[in-house]
């Protein structure tokens, strides 16, 4: 990934998909064309979905619990989450972020946010769905693909993300693909960017709405597809401080393959073959990108 030469350039209006019962669609027929080849769309939250829970959850999970009534959503920067893989990390940006598995959130979460991730994951898990469809992946094949993300036997967790404004660094979150297949953020304030070929361009996010984002293991499977799914490549630039409300907070639901699996790939003639071990994958890509591997995966 160099971006070296990459420029700052306007403002990107993504594709917007609509939620039916189980599927994503596009009402434009260029949708999914665009939505794939950039690796991104947006998806209105639905009406009767309350994020405020998360945005709580955002807005505490690094302060001491002090008494007061946001004490179920705090306390999270000591706790250890023995039970987790990922859990809590300072990161060298401005972000912190507290990392959970949807199989231990109820160990660690309140009710609230958990039923809010709970509806956000079966809709992730429909995105995924319809984005396997778009790209040709036949559904004969998604159960092996993914490790069973249609029977919660892939891997599944929530990033909940704190931009602190007030530390001078480089980066929000610095530049980066997400590695599964798909990721679905809720953020409460504009800051998420996309690498538009040499330029860095904001994504308008609507009021209430999810940024949807495709990530390398889609990339990878439908690589020689016709329709191919691209990773995108985003970040958040830093929030400079005085500024009132400064604080960023987003939180996301991020599905992928288990780290005990292949990545997989269809060959130029559509045969389905294996391509890398997940967990080297992800050991190479860091070392690649200069960061540190998970120490408990
Ligand atoms: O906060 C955002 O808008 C993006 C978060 C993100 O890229 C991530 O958690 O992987
Ligand atoms: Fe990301």
């Amino acid at each position: 990934m160099t971006t070296t030469t990459a420029v700052q350039g306007p403002p990107l209006t993504l594709p917007i998909a609509q939620l039916t019962d189980s599927a994503v669609d596009f009402a434009a027929p260029d949708g999914w064309e665009q939505a794939l080849r950039l690796g991104a769309f947006l998806l209105p939250v639905p009406a009767d979905l309350d994020v405020e829970p998360g945005l709580r959850l955002c807005r505490n999970f690094y302060l001491d619990p002090d008494g007061g009534p946001d004490d179920r959503y705090r306390g999270h920067r000591t706790r250890g989450h023995a039970a987790s893989k990922l859990g809590y990390e300072d990161r060298p940006d401005q972000v912190e972020q507290l990392q959970i598995e949807s199989i231990h959130w109820d160990k660690y979460f309140p009710e609230d946010v958990t039923g809010l991730l709970q509806r956000m994951r079966e809709l992730t898990l429909n995105a995924l769905n319809s984005c396997l469809a778009a790209s040709g992946v036949p559904e004969r094949d998604w159960d092996r693909v993914t490790g069973g993300a249609r029977q919660d036997t892939g891997w599944c967790y929530t990033t909940v993300n704190h931009y602190r404004a007030g530390l001078s660094r480089d980066h929000g979150i610095v530049e980066h693909t997400d590695s599964g297949f798909i990721t679905v953020i809720y953020a409460d304030q504009q800051g998420y960017e996309i690498l538009d070929g040499e330029r860095w361009r904001p994504v308008e996010v609507p009021p209430r709405h999810f940024v949807v984002n495709l990530g390398d293991a889609a990339e990878i499977l439908t690589k020689h597809l016709p329709r191919a799914a691209g990773a995108v490549i985003h970040r958040v630039p830093p929030r400079p401080a005085p500024v009132a409300n400064g604080d960023r907070s987003s939180f996301t639901v991020y599905m992928g393959p288990r780290m005990d699996m292949m990545l997989y790939q269809y060959g130029t003639n559509g045969v389905l073959g294996e391509y890398q071990g997940f967990r080297d994958y992800s050991v190479e890509k860091s070392k690649k990108l200069g960061y540190e591997f998970h120490s408990r995966i």
